[in-house]
């Protein structure tokens, strides 16, 4: 246990902070003390902290102090009992202020100023001490017995007791002590409420530090991880509560006590948590699989401890299947060719491929974009195929961690996760047996499942983990990537012989640049499905073919929840929402043919067609484009005889090449440009 010796001038007052510094630390500190009354003096040999009421009595005490120890000054305020009476004196009263010595009847004088009380008149007084008057307002006292010298000055008595131990005080005593924290933060709370404190800064941050305290106490046990805290020393400081339900451990049981010798026969966890950082490791603690994170609490270059968190292995993966994001559509798949929606020769021959690979049971392996269908096709493909009564399940390989993603392909015995599921796990490829296991984002495989993936397709069985007996499956094979294959398999990222294996049939899905016809055919279709109808203005028709979609039908689908709500009969290239009509969205022929098509439209309306004017009207009309741009493609128009370039105010004409072109390509078509001749006109009449 830690000690503290209390220098002070007399028995009273050494008895005084001795009840107080007790009362404050109880049991966990031990007091004695030194006085100037004591007959002898002992030697102080061996203490922690000596704690000396004024400057004074450490000079006077100084030859005691026979050991190597920090010493701390006292200090103290007046409980909120006395300093409301103080309050009550009336202004310009004065006051003697009396103390055993010329110190600390001055530093009693500058508390109570600082406290907040200005409108008096202060005189210390303590023995030796000659005063000016005899008669006070009032007399503010220790005790009155103890100052009989006063002789005959006469005023209304204030007994002030001794003063007390002020927070910022028991804060250096705790720091030097090094008191651990459940201890200081009981002390803290006791004598916020009792002591005043002119240390405004030291109190306002132990009230934010609580508050905060409460904060985190409040998150901690809301949150499904469990928490544990520990210091620099390994010693911990905080749990959470299901951290306690975890592992059976309550608080108390182990709040403050050395982590290692918690857990001490837990030989992985202590290795993990000695790591600088550790991402969701599967580990088996005491029984119980689960994913533990550690992280180094660092500040300013220095470690203050760790934390960890602890997720229970089936808490896991029953919430990843909540969320549908681990097995995506339950057991079957909804979609049927029927869905798939195109008309261009490039979709049919793809769905007809798709029809012939369904007929059979071997694996395929679907190429193609973000939201180009994969998963459609694959639903798709199983329900064409004969299989389509048993099931279908999707797992999407790039949402969890190599442990996970092969205890839930492959399941696990029961003896491989000890406790906590009897009879151990079946896995997907079982579960999906005589059905269609598709694996999206096969890219994104691990590397070290890449092998177990290819024995299971090659012997038509696995084994589970943890288990050495081989089980038979029927499982077809489906899987998808929008990831470049065939380079990860270049770059060594993905095993050859697996890819060879899984695109026993390949379908590249063609994206919707390669086939425009179909953009706004599908659109189209969606609203039809929607019950919506809209006319398509040629504007619109020209962002829908001249777009990139880089994501696909997934997109196209996204820009129809948007124009349901702000379009009504028509809709224009301006309803588009902005952040669709940047440039880079735009290939470069294509803004070339629209600028063909505003100059044409421009000379209609008897605009001379210039740069500037291009430039604003296209920006306008389309998305923003800078007048370098339009002056290089103009000058490739003219290279292509497209247009001429005309000095003077002729300016640039459209030749007859050019309107060839135009007709051709559909720009101008059954009166279609009059869209953008009317919008022409407006424009030109706003901004020209
Ligand atoms: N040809 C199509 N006809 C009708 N709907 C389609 C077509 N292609 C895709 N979709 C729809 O677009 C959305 C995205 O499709 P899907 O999820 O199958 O794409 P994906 O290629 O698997 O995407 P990702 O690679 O991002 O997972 C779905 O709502 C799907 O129904």
């Amino acid at each position: 246990m830690k000690r503290i010796t209390i220098l002070s001038i007399d028995e009273d007052s050494s008895q005084f902070y001795k009840n107080q510094v007790t009362s404050i630390f109880k049991d966990n500190i031990k007091v004695d003390y030194r006085n100037l009354e004591m007959e002898p003096v002992l030697p102080i040999v061996e203490t922690d902290l000596i704690l000396y009421t004024d400057p004074e009595i450490i000079n006077l005490l100084i030859d005691k102090i026979q050991c190597n120890v920090s010493q701390l000054m006292m200090k103290r305020t007046i409980p909120k009992k006395v300093l409301r009476e103080i309050n009550k004196i009336e202004r310009d009263s004065d006051v003697l202020v009396v103390n055993n010595n010329e110190f600390m009847a001055n530093e009693t004088m500058a508390l109570i100023y600082q406290l907040g009380k200005t409108d008096i008149q202060m005189e210390p007084y303590f023995p030796g001490k000659v005063v000016s008057k005899k008669k006070y307002d009032y007399i503010l006292h220790i005790a009155p017995e103890k100052f009989d010298f006063l002789g005959d000055i006469v005023g209304k008595d204030i007994v002030t007791g001794h003063r007390i131990l002020d927070i910022s005080n028991a804060l250096d005593i705790i720091y030097m002590l090094n008191i651990d924290e459940k201890i200081s933060r009981e002390i803290i709370l006791k004598m916020m409420s009792v002591v005043p404190t002119y240390w405004y800064g030291v109190n306002y941050s132990m009230e934010r530090k609580l508050i905060s305290e409460v904060q985190l106490e409040y998150i901690l046990n809301d949150l499904d991880s469990g928490v544990l805290i520990l210091d620099k020393d390994y010693d911990i400081s905080t749990i959470n509560k299901p951290f306690s339900e975890i592992f059976g451990l309550s608080e108390r049981e182990i709040a403050y006590k050395n982590f290692f010798e918690v857990f001490n026969k837990e030989e992985a966890f202590k290795t993990l948590v000695r790591k600088v950082e550790v991402r969701e490791e599967l580990t088996n603690i005491n029984g119980i699989e689960c994913f533990i994170s550690v992280g180094n609490i660092d500040y300013e270059g220095n470690s203050y401890g760790k934390i960890i968190l602890v997720k229970e292995y089936f808490d896991v993966v029953e919430m990843f299947n909540k969320s549908n994001k681990i097995v995506k559509s339950g057991y079957f798949s909804k979609y049927t060719f029927e869905d798939i929606i195109g008309k261009s020769n490039l979709m049919k021959k793809t769905i007809s491929e798709a029809k012939k690979f369904a007929a059979t049971d071997h694996p395929v392996l679907i190429l193609g974009e973000t939201g180009t269908g994969k998963e459609l096709f694959a639903g798709a493909i199983h329900n064409a195929s004969n299989r389509k009564k048993e099931p279908f399940i999707a797992i999407n390989c790039s949402t969890l961690s190599k442990t996970l993603l092969e205890s839930e392909l492959f399941g696990y015995e029961e003896g491989s996760f000890t406790g906590a599921k009897k009879g151990g796990k079946i896995g997907l490829f079982e579960r999906a047996s005589g059905g269609t296991l598709f694996l999206d984002e096969i890219g994104d495989l691990p590397m070290e499942l890449q092998p177990r993936l290819l024995r299971a397709l090659e012997e038509q069985s696995i084994m589970r983990v943890g288990g050495d007996k081989v089980i038979k499956i029927n499982t077809r094979i489906v899987a998808a990537t929008n990831r470049n294959i065939n380079k990860m398999v270049d770059s060594g990222e993905f095993r050859r012989d697996l890819m060879y294996r899984l695109n026993v049939f390949e379908l590249d899905l063609p994206s919707l640049r390669e086939r425009p016809e179909d953009i706004p055919y599908i659109l189209n279709n969606f609203m039809v499905a929607n019950n919506l109808s809209r006319k398509f203005s040629f504007g619109f028709e020209t962002f829908l073919k001249s777009y990139r979609w880089p994501g696909n039908v997934r997109e196209l689908k996204n820009l129809l929840s948007y124009l349901e709500v702000m379009t009504e009969r028509e809709i224009y290239f301006c309803s588009v929402p902005g952040y669709l009509k940047s440039r880079e969205n735009f290939e470069d022929g294509i803004v070339k043919y629209l600028i063909l098509l505003l100059i044409y439209a421009l000379k209609v309306i008897n605009v001379s067609p210039g740069r500037r004017t291009l430039e604003r009207v296209f920006s306008e009309m389309y998305f923003k484009i800078s007048e370098v741009e339009v002056r290089n493609l103009v000058s490739e128009l003219e290279k292509t005889k497209l247009i001429e370039i005309n000095v003077g105010r002729i300016g640039n004409t459209i030749t007859s090449v050019g309107m060839d072109y135009l007709i051709e390509h559909k720009y101008l078509l059954n009166g279609e440009e009059s869209e953008i001749i009317i919008k022409l006109k407006e424009l030109v009449d706003d901004i020209l």
